[in-house]
C-alpha cells in the first residue's frame, strides 16, 4: 500500500516536471527569458530532489532520463541567462551541465558563446571546435558553427598582435554592422605617474598609428541632442546621464571582474595613494585563472568615479568611425581610465561601436607615459586652464609647466593681442615665428605655440590671399606640420588642412606619404590605400573635376597595401 501511494506521488511529481518543461520550453521559444529562467529553476530544483532520492542500483534508466533532463533544462537555462547577459551565471549552468554530460552539444555551443561575449576567444574557440568533432552536421547550424570558429580565430589572433584592419568596412562605405574588435592590450603596464596618481606607460618603442589597446566599453549610452541650446538639450542629458550610471551598476552587477576593476578607478581624491592594479587584470583572458571578489560600491563612490573616468565619444580628440555625428555618447572604458591627460599627447581614441581604440598618434618611447587629450589642445594656454577647470584639475603636463613660464613675456601677449583684435592672422604668426627665431624657443616647445596659436595657422593656410601676402615670411605648411605632429601629435584638423592643400595644388609622393603618415596617427594603420585614401578625405569638401576628386593619385603600379 505504502509503495502504491509512493508510486502516484512519484507519477504526480513527475506530471509535475513535464509540465514545468513544457513551460519553460514554450517560454524560451517566445523568448520571454525572465520568466523561462524563473520556470527552468523550479524544474531543475526539482529534477535534483528527484536524482537524489533515486537509487542508482535500483532505478539506473530513470536515473538516466532525470540527469538527461537536468543537463538540457541547465543549457536551457544558460541559454536565456546568456541573452540577459548574465554571463556569469550562464557560465555557471554550462559547467553544471558539463559536468552531467561533457558532450552535449548544445551547452558547448552556448558556453562557446559565453566566453565569446566576455573575449575570451581562445576558451571560445575549443568550445566550438569540441562542438564540431561531436556533431560534424551541427544539427543542421553548420554555417552558424563554422562562423563563430572563423570569428574567434580572427579576433584571438587581433587579441594576441593588435593587428586589426577595418578598410573593407570603410571602403564599404561604413555599411552593415561595425566590424568586430578584439579586445587588446599592448606593451604597456600601469605605473606611478609624475602627471598624477597612475597612468599608463608604454614597456617598448611603438610605432605611429600603432595600437596601444582596444577595449570594449563597460557600458555607452547615446542620445540625439534635441536642436539648440537651453532646457531640451539639458534634459536629454540628463536622462543620457541617468541611463549611463544604471547601465554600468547592471554591468557591474552581473560580472564580479568589471565591479572590481572599476572599484579601481579613481573617485578624484587621494590620486597617489590609490593602489596601482596589475596590467593583466585588463587582458582578455584573465577571468579564467582569477577569483575576483563579489564587492559592492557604494552610489557615491560609482558616482564620483563616473565624474571623474566617463569619456565623450566625439570630443575634440577622439574621432567616431561608421555613425553619423547627430549623436551624442557617453561611455566608460576601464584600461584608458588610467590615461592622463597631456596638452603634449602621444596617443588618441577612435571609437568603432561600443570599442574604443587608443593608438600611437606619434611615436612613442619605450618608458613614455601614454597621455591622450581631454580636452582641446590646440587651444591657447588661457584657454586650457578654463577648460581643465571643468574638468576639476590643474594640468601639470609638460607643455603646460613650460608655457606658464612663458606666459608673461610681452612679444607673446602682443601676438595674442593682434589675435583677439582680429587683426592680420599672418602678422600674428610672423611676429610669433620671429620671437621664436631670436633663440628664446627651440625643438618641441616651438610646436607647443603653434599648436597654442593654431586656430591663427589654419586660417592663414586657408587663405589663399594671406598666404600670398606673407609668402615666405610664415613658415611652409610641411615643416609646421612636422613640428605639430612631434608636439601634439596627429590631429585631423591639421590633417584637413594639409589635405585641402593636397586636392587644390596637387603634391607629389611625399606630400602623400606626409598625409598618409599623419593619417595614420588619426586612424591607425589602416592597411589598403584606397580605405586610407576615403579617410583622409572624410570631412573635406572635394573639389572635383570632371567628377574626380582632386587628392594625388596613388600610381597604378603602387601595391594596395600601405
Ligand atoms: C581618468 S583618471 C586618470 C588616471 C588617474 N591618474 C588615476 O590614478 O586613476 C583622471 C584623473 O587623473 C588626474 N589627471 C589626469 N590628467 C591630469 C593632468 N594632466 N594633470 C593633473 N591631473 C591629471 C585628474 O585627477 C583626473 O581627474
Amino acid at each position: 500500500m505504502i509503495k502504491k501511494e509512493q508510486q502516484l506521488a512519484e507519477m504526480g511529481e513527475e506530471t509535475k516536471m513535464q509540465q514545468l518543461r513544457s513551460k519553460a520550453t514554450e517560454l524560451l521559444l517566445r523568448e520571454d527569458w525572465r520568466e523561462s529562467i524563473q520556470a527552468y529553476s523550479t524544474f531543475i530544483s526539482l529534477c535534483q530532489a528527484q536524482i537524489s532520492k533515486t537509487h542508482r542500483e535500483s532505478d539506473p534508466d530513470n536515473l538516466s532520463k532525470l540527469r538527461k533532463s537536468l543537463c538540457l533544462a541547465l543549457s536551457n537555462r544558460a541559454e536565456a541567462r546568456f541573452r540577459l547577459k548574465e554571463f556569469r551565471d550562464a557560465l555557471k549552468d554550462c559547467e553544471d551541465a558539463l559536468q552531467i554530460d561533457g558532450t552535449h552539444f548544445k551547452t558547448l555551443l552556448c558556453k562557446g558563446k559565453i566566453l565569446l561575449s566576455l573575449n575570451r576567444y581562445s576558451l571560445a574557440l575549443g568550445c566550438f571546435r569540441e562542438a564540431l568533432v561531436l556533431d560534424p552536421q551541427c544539427n543542421g547550424n553548420l554555417e552558424m558553427l563554422n562562423g563563430f570558429i572563423d570569428k574567434c580565430k580572427k579576433l584571438d589572433y587581433v587579441s594576441r598582435t593588435g593587428n586589426f584592419d577595418v578598410s573593407d568596412w570603410v571602403l564599404s562605405g561604413f555599411s552593415g554592422k561595425c566590424p568586430d574588435l578584439g579586445e587588446f592590450v599592448g606593451t604597456v603596464e600601469i605605473k606611478r605617474s609624475e602627471i598624477s596618481g597612475r597612468g599608463l606607460f608604454s614597456t617598448k618603442n611603438i610605432d605611429v598609428g600603432a595600437l596601444v589597446l582596444v577595449t570594449k566599453a563597460v557600458a555607452t549610452e547615446r542620445c540625439i541632442l534635441p536642436k539648440g541650446e537651453g532646457d531640451l538639450g539639458e534634459n536629454a542629458q540628463l536622462v543620457m546621464w541617468k541611463n549611463f550610471i544604471d547601465k554600468v551598476n547592471e554591468s557591474a552587477s552581473k560580472c564580479p571582474k568589471t565591479q572590481h576593476l572599476i572599484s579601481k578607478l579613481s573617485a578624484g581624491e587621494n590620486e597617489d595613494d590609490l593602489e596601482i592594479p596589475d596590467i593583466s587584470l585588463f587582458k582578455p583572458e584573465t577571468e579564467a585563472t582569477h577569483v575576483f571578489p563579489n564587492e559592492s560600491l557604494d552610489v557615491d563612490k560609482i558616482l564620483s568615479i563616473l565624474d571623474v573616468n566617463s569619456l565623450v565619444e566625439d570630443a575634440v580628440s577622439a574621432k567616431v568611425l561608421g555613425r553619423d555625428g547627430d549623436f551624442y555618447g557617453v561611455g566608460l572604458w576601464l584600461l584608458p581610465s588610467f590615461i592622463n591627460h597631456s596638452c603634449s599627447p602621444n596617443a588618441r581614441r577612435l571609437h568603432i561601436g561600443d570599442y574604443v581604440i587608443v593608438l600611437a598618434s606619434r611615436e612613442v618611447k619605450a618608458g613614455e607615459e601614454i597621455t591622450f587629450a581631454y580636452y582641446d589642445v590646440l587651444s591657447p594656454l588661457s584657454k586650457r586652464k578654463d577648460m581643465e577647470k571643468t574638468w576639476g584639475f590643474y594640468c601639470k603636463c609638460k607643455r603646460c609647466k613650460y608655457e606658464e613660464g612663458m606666459q608673461s613675456k610681452p612679444e607673446i601677449e602682443e601676438i595674442k593681442v593682434v589675435l583677439e583684435r582680429g587683426l592680420d592672422v599672418g602678422c600674428a604668426i610672423f611676429r610669433l615665428e620671429e620671437y621664436m627665431k631670436r633663440g628664446v624657443v627651440r625643438g618641441k616647445e616651438k610646436g607647443y605655440f603653434r599648436a597654442s596659436f593654431w586656430k591663427a595657422f589654419s586660417e592663414a593656410y586657408q587663405s589663399e590671399k594671406t598666404v600670398r601676402r606673407w609668402g615666405r615670411k610664415i613658415p611652409a605648411l610641411e615643416p609646421l606640420v612636422e613640428s605639430l605632429v612631434e608636439a601634439v601629435g596627429s590631429d585631423e584638423r591639421v590633417l584637413k588642412v594639409l589635405i585641402r592643400k593636397l586636392t587644390k595644388c596637387g603634391g607629389g609622393f611625399g606630400e602623400m606619404e606626409r598625409a598618409i603618415k599623419l593619417g595614420r596617427g588619426v586612424y591607425g594603420k589602416v592597411v589598403k590605400k584606397q580605405a586610407m585614401r576615403i579617410l583622409l578625405e572624410l570631412g573635406i569638401e572635394k573639389p572635383t573635376l570632371n567628377g574626380l576628386a582632386m587628392l594625388p593619385k596613388f600610381s597604378q603600379n603602387e601595391s594596395d597595401q600601405l
